[in-house]
């Protein structure tokens, strides 16, 4: 699903108007039905509803919301924030078609006149959308704090006001939403961590947004969904046998850190490899044969960390280096040595990562058949602070291109940067998966698909969305608490039967 900016969608509201035809009006009718159409179904509508609306569209929202409402019989009370300007033409006309309904509509002027607001009541924000221009200030701040910090629910319209659609509010007041309702497709701001608490759940209604539009418009990043997992995934043919699905091979683990090594071996094995070597330090041969018999194993020459690479490095047909490995000088030499040696498809992820930080004249030798996945912090230490999550996401995007790879910023909506300037924000996966040794299991499970032939593209796409789904069904099942690293690797399974189900 494309993600749109709020220009894109200010023109997909106007195409839509000059094309289907349609007036802005109906359109503002049409938001309006889906949102309440949600709030009955929810049956957010048992309790006494207070609507909060600016003066612009996303104002007109909520008032004819609260008509729809009232004709449902639904107790509502409307707050309309007061700026002294006009209200939109479609604020204006649906402010008019309200009084036939009711007089319960109160225009705030000063903190004296803000409700107070208990436990069970409901609040819609609707007080700005996607026309915010500037950071919230004076008194529409002072509102916006007093809801946020009420015991009621409060389901945001569009967005949470306050919340810019393409930039970072991080320093600035925004409305704590337990709900976004927000039209057709996602926007940048709905997807990144440090928005999350502010958003809530968000639900996408569809208001029939001409698709025309949609469909001839680029957008520089996108949302994964079924189609482009379908797409990618390849189904195995009856006759296969193991030779078809590549030997990789997992440099992993040093003293007291080989269980990251195993953790990545299962994972790679159970994303459908034919044969897996791993590399490991002396002490980890005993473990890693035990834990993992599928594996073959050929130790380092030394015995607690890595210092060298493994004889024929032709064999393989993808490697992967970073779980457990630890940041020794002669485990730096190792990885150079690699990186030189090697040129087939590669994920670098922890401390191979960190090793790039600390020598970076190792980054020269990266190839374009990499895949790179850093976490917030290793980001940090690999390319430099950013401000906010959204210079983040620019910045992986600027990277991937000058370093041709694809670099995997893992995190809430894991966010993949590809060198030819696409990016793909993660659809699955859940708070539980932020335990150690999760970034283990995707190394494994990125290396075993890139043995099998898909590219850097798609293995990071289908990658980190299997993972995500093999993190939702273990959090079903055992609770976002008690799930561990393990079992997204058990639940791999399971991720792999759902793909194949959509795929027939
Ligand atoms: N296709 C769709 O998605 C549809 C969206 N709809 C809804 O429309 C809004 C967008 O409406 P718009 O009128 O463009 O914008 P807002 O209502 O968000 O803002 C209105 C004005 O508010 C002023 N503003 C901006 N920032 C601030 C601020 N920090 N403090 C106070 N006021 C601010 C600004 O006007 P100024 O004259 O004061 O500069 C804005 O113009 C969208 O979000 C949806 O809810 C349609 O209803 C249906 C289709
Ligand atoms: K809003």
């Amino acid at each position: 699903m494309k993600i749109f900016t709020a220009g894109q969608i200010r023109n997909w509201d106007a195409y839509t108007i000059a094309n289907e035809p349609i007036t802005s009006l109906q359109l503002m009718e049409r938001a309006a039905t889906a949102c309440t159409n949600w709030l009955l179904e929810q049956r957010f509508t048992q309790q006494h509803i207070h609507i909060f609306c600016g003066k612009g569209n996303n104002g007109g929202d909520g008032l004819a919301i609260a008509r729809l409402l009232l004709i449902q019989a639904v107790p509502v009370t409307v707050y309309i924030f007061e700026t002294g300007k006009k209200g939109s033409n479609d604020f204006q006309r649906n402010l008019e078609l309200l009084h036939n309904h009711t007089t319960d509509i109160h225009f705030l002027q000063s903190t004296d006149a803000f409700p107070t607001l208990q436990q069970n009541d409901v609040v819609i924000d609707a007080l700005l959308g996607t026309g915010l221009d500037r950071p919230l200030e004076g008194l529409l701040a002072d509102l916006v704090q007093h809801i946020s910090n009420s015991p009621a629910t409060v389901i945001a319209i569009d967005l949470p006001t306050g919340m810019f659609t393409d930039k970072s509010c991080k320093e600035a007041v925004c409305m704590r939403a337990d709900h976004t309702l927000s039209f057709e497709v996602y926007k940048q701001c709905l997807l990144v961590a440090e928005n999350a608490e502010y958003c809530g759940n968000v639900h996408l209604l569809a208001i029939g947004l001409h698709p025309a539009y949609y469909e001839t418009t680029l957008a520089a990043q996108q949302l994964m969904d079924a189609a482009i997992i379908r797409s990618i995934y390849k189904k195995r043919k009856a006759a296969a046998h193991k030779g078809n699905f590549g030997h990789a091979l997992l440099l992993a683990g040093s003293y007291g850190k080989t269980g990251a090594a195993i953790l990545s071996a299962k994972a790679c094995l159970r994303s459908g490899v034919g044969l897996l070597t791993m590399h490991t330090p002396t002490c980890g041969i005993i473990p890693l044969q035990t834990a993992v018999p599928e594996a073959m194993v050929e130790t380092d020459a030394n015995e607690k960390y890595l210092s060298n690479t493994p004889a024929d490095l032709l064999r393989y047909a993808a490697i992967g280096i970073g779980p457990g490995i630890d940041l020794h000088e002669e485990t730096a030499n190792a990885l150079m040595l690699l990186l030189q040696q090697a040129h087939q498809p590669m994920v670098l992820d922890a401390d191979a990562l960190n090793l790039l930080s600390i020598k970076k004249e190792l980054s020269a030798l990266l190839h374009t058949d990499c895949i790179l996945t850093p976490h917030p912090k290793e980001f940090e230490r690999l390319f430099g602070k950013t401000a906010n999550d959204f210079e983040r996401i620019e910045k992986a995007q600027e990277k991937a291109t000058e370093l041709n790879c694809v670099i995997v910023v893992k995190g809430h909506h894991t966010f993949i940067a590809c060198p030819d300037g696409t990016a793909w924000f993660n659809s699955t996966g859940n708070a539980g998966m932020a335990t150690a040794g999760s970034g283990d299991v995707l190394t494994g499970i990125l290396t075993g698909l890139l043995a099998q032939g898909y590219n850097t593209t798609e293995a990071a796409i289908l990658g980190v969305y299997l993972h995500g789904l093999a993190g939702d069904f273990a959090a079903a099942e055992l609770s976002q608490e008690a799930m561990t690293a393990g079992d997204l690797t058990r639940y791999l399974g399971k991720a792999f039967l759902q793909l194949s189900l959509t795929n027939r």
